[in-house]
């Protein structure tokens, strides 16, 4: 029966589902206020053109359509490219910083499997006009406190400098798919694969060894001291280079014991605007990442108006999951019986004590009421007998 049917990777909130979500979100704009981020909207969808800003080689995991004129639109898959958008728009006299979250759902075509949906939701900041290893540091940091003020502890934040991937890459003398292809291996972390592709590439032996450790490079700062090849190339120097620096100030920040190095991570198979310091936070019981971000100082120019930037986002879904509801609910009482007058007084009374209080608004009698809730030990009953 089609008409009862919802597509393919979406679903619907049951109120408990929901209570938590608006229950997290509520943490996180807490924190992000605190920080003197301040909430923007953008539209659900924009045009193609812009969501490819950012998005380029992604065109299959979009969901498209056609405005009336022959424009073409598409849900936003994400809300980093629309913010960039909004600043080229709106505050191109504004004095910076600026320090933007937003809570919104986002679509992709993806093969649906567990806590991935192709509608879902993000919480994240951007930092709009700040470079600095004190601003990527501000961001990780963030991201470090909203996973801590949702009521995780066993955490970690993986970070990287893109630039000394890249830098990297570029001194391979191969073709641009091969390119890409050594990235997507190091990124899914196949060492079998990435060793045997580099093999067969005239990749000097000491570039080869460096790319192909880097999957399995992770831990501290001497994580840093083991890329051999970095030595040779400037870029990556200066790429590891303020690595270290951000690290050094997440650690004036104090949350170091929740940073990993990780030459693994490139986000390549997110986004293609990073320029510069990446992360991901992920949870280690978990199979999946909780969150990713990290600077993207060319993306505003795209829409002609040069700024770094810097931000991440937080996949709402998947934290949902993560998290059991440890907060004790105030107690929910049914109220029932005649005289509605009596009835709306006690109710606003108890609600104003802080209880939720549900009317039978079918002035059912003691007994009918009894019978309708013996299965819901959530409720406590009280009935008012006329007095
Ligand atoms: N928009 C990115 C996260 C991000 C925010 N700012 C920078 N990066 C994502 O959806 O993965």
């Amino acid at each position: 029966m089609k008409n009862r049917q919802i597509p393919k990777g979406l679903r619907d909130f049951l109120p408990n589902e929901v209570k938590n979500r608006r229950k997290l979100e509520q943490k996180a704009i807490e924190v992000f206020t605190a920080f003197g981020y301040k909430e923007v909207l953008t539209p659900t969808f924009e045009f193609l053109e812009v969501v490819e800003t950012g998005a380029g080689k992604n065109r299959e995991k979009l969901f498209l359509f056609m405005d009336r004129e022959g424009g073409i639109l598409s849900l936003r898959p994400e809300m980093t490219v629309s913010i960039a958008r909004l600043a080229a728009m709106h505050l191109k006299d504004s004095s910076f910083p600026q320090r933007f979250f937003y809570s919104a759902n986002v679509f992709r075509h993806v093969q649906p499997h567990l806590a991935q949906y192709r509608e879902f939701w993000q919480i994240g900041i951007e930092m709009l006009g700040a470079s600095g290893p004190w601003a990527d540091a501000e961001v990780i940091n963030l991201a470090v406190k909203i996973l801590k003020a949702m009521g995780l502890d066993n955490f970690k934040i993986s970070i990287n400098q893109i630039g000394i991937f890249n830098s990297l890459l570029a001194d391979c003398p191969v073709s641009p798919d091969e390119k890409d292809n050594i990235r997507n291996l190091v990124e899914i972390k196949d060492l079998v694969e990435l060793s045997r592709c580099l093999d067969t590439l005239p990749v000097p032996d000491l570039l080869k060894e460096t790319i192909a450790r880097l999957p399995i490079l992770h831990g501290g700062l001497e994580v840093l001291n083991r890329i051999p090849y970095v030595e040779k190339n400037k870029a990556a120097n200066e790429a590891v280079e303020e690595l270290l620096r951000v690290y050094e100030a997440l650690q004036a920040f104090g949350v170091e014991e929740h940073i990993v190095v990780d030459m693994g991570v490139l986000r390549d198979l997110e986004m293609d605007y990073y320029t510069g310091i990446i992360f991901e936070g992920y949870s280690p019981e978990l199979g999946y990442g909780l969150l990713g971000g990290g600077r993207y100082d060319n993306l505003l120019g795209q829409f002609g108006f040069p700024c770094p930037a810097t931000g991440f986002a937080l996949g709402m879904d998947r934290l949902a999951l993560v998290l059991t509801n440890q907060e004790q609910e105030p107690p929910h009482y049914i109220l029932g019986g005649k005289n509605l007058q009596v009835l709306a007084a006690r109710a606003d009374q108890l609600r104003h004590e802080g209880k939720i209080v549900e009317l039978d608004v079918e002035a059912a009698s003691r007994e009918v009421l009894e019978e309708k809730i013996r299965d819901r030990d959530d409720l406590i009953m009280i009935y008012l007998d006329d007095e």
